[in-house]
């Protein structure tokens, strides 16, 4: 989305359109979204009107910790495609940003050179394009989670919109929680009215005049290949490492070997490493034991301590959910499998429990037959539905009255038919600033990546003398009007 750019640098260019390029790095994909939107000359305003996309070959950046100059080269293909999308002449003035999520600050955790390595590496394939290059960076957790919610309350119109006549409203409408589950991560990001009793879980943003007081927390080691891996762990822990260890998720029918060392190659197994050689290899035997499986997942978090008056797990301080939610990535993937494979609807808690039972007490062959086009992840639905169920339920402690307002969608718009939520006739307001009141920094465009297909952009103001309003927190601030720089 959309692209608060317009506000910024070269507002005096020639009519036509602008463009604007955004690397998605997530940990287990990268993909490269183009924007095109209509430079308006008197009003600096626009429509997202069109826009491509291409999908990086391979895995996530954050793979190629040992051969750091192979992440670079994997983005060449869709940079390529970018150098014909975007018109020659606009070449150099179009920025380009890569925005790296859970998979780099995983790598950033285990081996900050490698990290330092990969990000130079994509950095410096970026670099021999055309393009006005801003930067590749690491997101954080608070980063990601809050600019999740921004897209998605964006794209829907809930903090303005262009009414009949051309001029922009504030619709007052409320706005929707966001719910990212990412492969190395996931977030949860609402407005409340009640006390944030852990000020790293407020953000207090400014938003075309109005304020808004969000709560957000990112779980690293809580994405949807990490929880299997440390799932994996706990199997292997539990029947002391032997040569062959039961896997009480994994249908029954389905057998598998391993590398010790693809499962203990992360941070978050790093505690229950054992010191034997990591060489060798472990055979996993599907149980489909849904109960025990339940039992296994249920370990992965820590529901006991919390010295907050209420958490969600890990200590980690939540207030109660309140208004409605979209749950995108895996959160749709999962729930998308349960309505159209297994062809269960899913309403309340109890039906996610019992489609989570029936996916786990399936064999692998009748799972093979429902799904032969799915075999990859099929094995790992019995696992990934009960984390999910656990995750929102005790986790997040939606009930049967609250879960309702969860709408399970693969992009941000519930209601849109469109085939890209990106193509919605967004607009923007005149001169839109997103600026962050922690460290101002002025006249440096930033844009940033978002959960698939979500993206957003924001300006940093450098040596801004301004107050960015009244918040002390370091959030990230909007503003209608221009504000001045030293
Ligand atoms: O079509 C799908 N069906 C099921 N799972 C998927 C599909 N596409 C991606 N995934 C998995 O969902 C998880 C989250 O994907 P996402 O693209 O949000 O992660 P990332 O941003 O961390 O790379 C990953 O484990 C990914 O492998
Ligand atoms: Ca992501």
């Amino acid at each position: 989305i959309l692209v608060l750019l317009l506000g910024s640098g070269d507002t005096r260019g020639p009519p036509g359109f602008k463009y604007g390029i955004v690397l998605d790095a997530g940990s287990s994909h990268t993909a490269m979204f183009v924007y095109k939107w209509p430079a308006d000359k008197e009003n600096d305003t626009g429509v997202v009107s069109e826009h491509t996309m291409c999908d990086v070959e391979g895995p996530g950046i954050s793979s190629y910790s040992s051969n750091p100059l192979a992440a670079g080269t994997s983005l060449e293909h869709c940079l390529n495609q970018a150098l014909r999308d975007v018109p020659k002449e606009k070449h150099t003035g179009t920025p380009l940003y890569l925005g790296a999520t859970a998979g780099m600050r995983l790598l950033n955790i285990a081996d900050p050179q490698a990290s330092d390595a990969v990000l130079r590496a994509a950095a410096a394939t970026l670099k021999m394009y055309p393009f006005d290059f801003r930067g590749a960076k690491i997101l954080s957790g608070e980063e990601e989670g809050v600019f999740g919610w921004v897209t998605t309350n964006y794209l829907l119109e809930n903090f303005i919109k262009r009414g009949w006549l051309g001029e922009w409203i504030q619709p007052q409408k409320k706005t929707l929680g966001a719910m990212d589950f990412g492969g190395a991560s996931t977030q949860i990001t609402f407005e409340t009215m009640d006390t944030i009793e852990n000020p790293r879980n407020e953000v207090m943003l400014k938003l075309y005049g109005q304020a808004y007081k969000v709560y957000t927390h990112s779980f690293l080691c809580y994405g949807r290949d990490q929880v299997l891996k440390r799932l994996l762990s706990k199997f292997l822990q539990a029947e002391s490492y032997q040569e062959t260890v039961s896997h009480p998720c994994w249908p029954m029918g389905y057998n598998k070997s391993l590398l010790m060392s693809s499962i203990y190659d992360s941070p978050c197994t790093l505690k229950e490493r054992p010191s034997l050689a990591l060489n060798t290899t472990v055979t996993l035997v599907g149980t489909g034991n849904g109960n025990l499986c339940a039992l296994h997942v249920s370990k992965l978090f820590d529901f006991t301590n919390c010295s907050f008056s209420h958490c969600s797990f890990d200590g980690v301080f939540q207030p109660k959910v309140s208004g409605n939610f979209i749950a995108f990535s895996a959160f749709f993937y999962t729930v998308d499998f349960i309505q159209t494979v297994m062809g269960r609807p899913v309403h309340l808690p109890s039906d996610l429990k019992d489609a989570a039972e029936t996916i786990c007490a399936t064999s692998w062959s009748k799972l093979l037959l429902k799904a032969p086009k799915l075999e990859k992840r099929l094995p790992d639905y019995c696992a990934v539905s009960t984390f999910v169920y656990l995750l929102t339920t005790k986790g997040y402690s939606f009930n049967n009255h609250s879960f309702p307002n969860i709408a399970f969608q693969k992009k941000g718009k519930p209601d849109s038919s469109s085939e890209d939520a990106m193509s919605l006739q967004a607009q923007l307001p005149p001169q839109a600033h997103l600026l962050s009141t922690g460290t101002p920094s002025c006249g440096d465009v930033q844009g940033l990546s978002l959960p698939r297909r979500r993206h957003f952009w924001f300006l940093k103001l450098k040596h801004c003398s301004k107050n960015l309003g009244s918040s002390q927190n370091s959030g990230w601030v909007f503003s209608s009007k221009k504000l001045s720089c030293s």
